[in-house]
């Protein structure tokens, strides 16, 4: 029988002829499959391109060609992110309904009218019996001295119940009901961002165990196993690819849906979609230990923190109660009139002002982590909203971090060879990227590195070691202050390189130059933030002050150079002293201690690296800084979403205030009228979770 095969071609950035090439080469490897299903994911060529660009013709030749049937193409699956905001209209034409309903009952004196013909007891005990959880909930919280958001409404029905009004008190239950169920929905709405999220993550694997393939629930996979994954799956480990080539749709992770192409050696991720071609993997993380597990975890735990929003709440109460406590005895002093003091109780609701903040700010947390932002709690939506310092790092933040020796100069009878051997071997265990530049540089000239007897890195400055019985030391020029002068120093100083000295027992012998690469994406999100009104950009580093004038004139930003890690920190703590909310960029892995002291610490590309999972505030899981300013503007949105909120609540509450102090709102009205802002929250909030969808 013949095997069919369902294969993905992802269409974004692809001209057609990549398509068909990437088409022949997936079915290259598929040997012995006599069938080929292709799906275009159509709905990204929606989203991403020019459809007619895609030549659909040549691909389905392509397939054709290798002697495979292409079926039609399937339609473009609907998105179910629509069910929400639907849902969120139906409800608020129920709630418009329901509030004109009771509006129309009061007006025409229905309720007054089944007030009488009731027998009190049996209204009273309705009312205790429908409104029995919440009256629990609110007594329990009065025995411990708290208040609910509930507390006032409760009241407001014990009032009406104490005038023999049990239909009011009724309606005024039935709402309370109706706003805890709204409360719990607009919560879960807001959690459905996260749900969506862990839905992408798979739950078996296919495993090599001793010579054979077995499928396992992932939580069983062990680091150090064999993992396959076959085209079209997602892969359910992290992991270095150890045989096979495919094309990855890492979106999961980093949210780009350009996907990418990996091969032996490459590192691949837990959740990303294999779309093209088979994989052999080494599993290196598993379960809520890899990249997705911990950017789960880390959006849960930024839901958790819901209570220190919670907290803003409280404090919020507390000013509040007394206010709506005044209007209530005025009101009574004043008119005499039970039900309109009643009605102020019950119109003054305040869970409307407690779900203001948290909604908004889950939903965008939420939204981000689809576009690979990691929000690590509310708190830094509103630092970032408010940030007016940014402060970048520049070897590897700004620049690619992956630095080249441009030259080797001899300062005496020295060859450059052997400079370049000696220097090499000094850095063999340096972390550092010149490190790795100047070992690439001597691997290219194929020299062979010598071991180092001893070897000690210089935090900011260079490293130390003993080889060959030399004392060789490599790095910043700053290392041999008698050096500076030198006429070769000063000449490549000028071209705005990085420079290493290479000293050996005690004498410079040489110096290396290195250049590194200015991310193409930086001066076009510069110039979004700068619109954004952050003016105050500095450039941070460790690099000599030649270097980084260079960069930062390139880039139109102020910089401060031959810095040590400690100063980093010491210059956020300056500007946080001058009353400054500062955001800082870095790689992460040097620059944690910095990014952590921060306002909003951000750490560019941490999908994969630990440290900056750890350090940031916030973490770029694909390095590209077009996603800074949108942080920037994601912050300002939700704040300006939470700033709505409170406002349209606060002047809801107002009016409706005024009306009941008034005596022109009756208790049963007001009831009505104090879930309607809930509704408008919902709405509102839901306008954030919809932003993040737009892929
Ligand atoms: N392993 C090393 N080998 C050679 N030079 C080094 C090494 N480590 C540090 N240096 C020297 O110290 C300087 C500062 O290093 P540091 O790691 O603090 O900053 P950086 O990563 O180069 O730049 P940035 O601060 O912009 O990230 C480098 O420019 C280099 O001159
Ligand atoms: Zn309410």
């Amino acid at each position: 029988m013949a095997k069919t095969v369902r294969l993905e071609v992802p269409i974004k950035g692809m001209d057609c002829a990549q398509c068909a090439h990437h088409v022949e080469k997936a079915i290259a490897q598929l040997p012995g499959v006599a069938a080929v299903e292709v799906f275009l994911a159509a709905e990204k060529a929606v989203v991403h391109g020019d459809p007619q660009q895609l030549d659909l013709a040549a691909i389905r030749q392509a397939v054709e060609g290798a002697g495979y049937s292409v079926p039609e193409m399937p339609e473009a699956p609907t998105s179910r992110e629509r069910v929400p905001r639907h849902f969120t209209l139906l409800l608020a034409a129920v709630f418009a309904l329901v509030l004109l309903v009771v509006v129309a009952g009061e007006w025409l004196g229905l309720f007054e009218k089944l007030n009488v013909a009731v027998p009190f007891p049996l209204g009273l005990a309705l009312v205790l019996v429908g409104g029995y959880p919440v009256f629990r909930n609110v007594l329990r919280a009065a025995l411990r001295r708290q208040v609910t958001s509930h507390t006032l409404m409760t009241l407001g029905a014990v009032a009406a119940l104490a005038v023999g009004e049990w239909v009011a008190a009724a309606i005024v239950v039935l709402f309370m009901r109706v706003g805890d169920f709204v409360e719990r929905f607009t919560g879960e709405s807001a959690r459905r961002a996260v749900r969506d999220l862990t839905l992408l993550a798979p739950q078996t694997a296919r495993v090599e165990r001793s010579g054979a393939e077995v499928e396992v629930p992932v939580g069983e996979v062990k680091p150090g196993e064999t993992v396959i994954v076959r085209p079209g799956e997602r892969i359910p480990v992290d992991g270095e690819v150890v045989a096979g080539h495919a094309t990855v749709d890492q979106a999961a992770i980093t949210g780009e849906a350009m996907p990418v192409e990996v091969g032996p050696g490459s590192q691949v991720f837990a959740a990303t979609v294999a779309t093209l071609g088979s994989l052999r993997i080494r599993a290196t993380r598993v379960g809520e230990d890899s990249t997705f597990g911990r950017v789960i975890k880390l959006v849960e735990e930024a839901e958790a923190h819901r209570a220190e929003v919670q907290r803003l709440a409280d404090k919020f109460s507390s000013y509040y109660l007394p206010v709506v406590a005044g209007v209530t005895a005025v009101t009574w002093l004043l008119s005499r009139n039970p039900l309109a003091a009643a009605a102020v109780l019950v119109v003054a609701c305040s869970c409307s002002f407690a779900l203001a903040t948290p909604v908004a700010m889950l939903a965008s947390i939420g939204a981000a982590a689809r576009r690979g932002l990691l929000i690590k709690g509310g708190k830094y939506l509103e630092e970032l909203a408010r940030a007016d310092v940014l402060l970048v790092d520049k070897t590897g933040t700004l620049t690619l971090g992956r630095p080249q020796i441009t030259d080797v100069v001899p300062l005496n009878n020295l060859p450059a060879a052997e400079i370049l051997r000696l220097a090499a071997s000094a850095e063999r265990y340096s972390e550092h990227p010149l490190a790795e530049a100047v070992r690439a540089a001597a691997a290219a000239q194929g020299l062979s590195l010598l071991e180092p007897q001893t070897f000690t890195p210089i935090p900011g400055l260079g490293v130390q070691a003993q080889v060959n019985g030399h004392q060789v030391v490599v790095g910043s020029p700053r290392l041999a202050p008698e050096a500076q002068n030198l006429p070769a120093l000063q000449q490549l100083q000028a071209s705005g390189k990085t420079l290493l000295l290479v000293v050996v027992d005690g004498q410079a012998v040489g110096i290396l130059a290195a250049a590194d690469t200015l991310r193409p994406e930086v001066p076009q999100a510069l110039a979004q933030l700068k619109a954004l009104g952050i003016e105050q950009v500095e450039l941070l580093t460790g690099d000599n002050p030649q270097t980084a004038a260079r960069l930062a004139e390139e880039l139109g930003v102020r910089f401060r150079a031959n810095l040590l890690p400690e100063d980093k920190i010491r210059i956020v703590k300056e500007y946080q002293r001058q009353g400054h909310r500062v955001v800082m960029i870095g790689d992460g892995v040097n620059d944690a201690p910095a990014l952590a002291q921060a306002n909003v610490g951000i750490a560019m590309g941490a999908a994969g690296t630990d440290v900056a999972l750890e350090a940031a505030h916030l973490a770029l899981m694909r390095e590209d800084w077009t996603l800074v300013p949108e942080a920037f503007r994601l912050a300002r949105h939700t704040m300006g979403v939470v700033l709505g909120n409170l406002l349209f609540t606060a002047l809801y509450n107002l009016a409706g205030l005024s009306l009941a102090a008034l005596g022109l709102l009756p208790p049963t009205v007001a009831a009505a009228a104090q879930s309607l802002p809930d509704l408008g929250i919902l709405g509102n909030s839901a306008r954030l979770l919809q932003a993040g969808k737009s892929r």
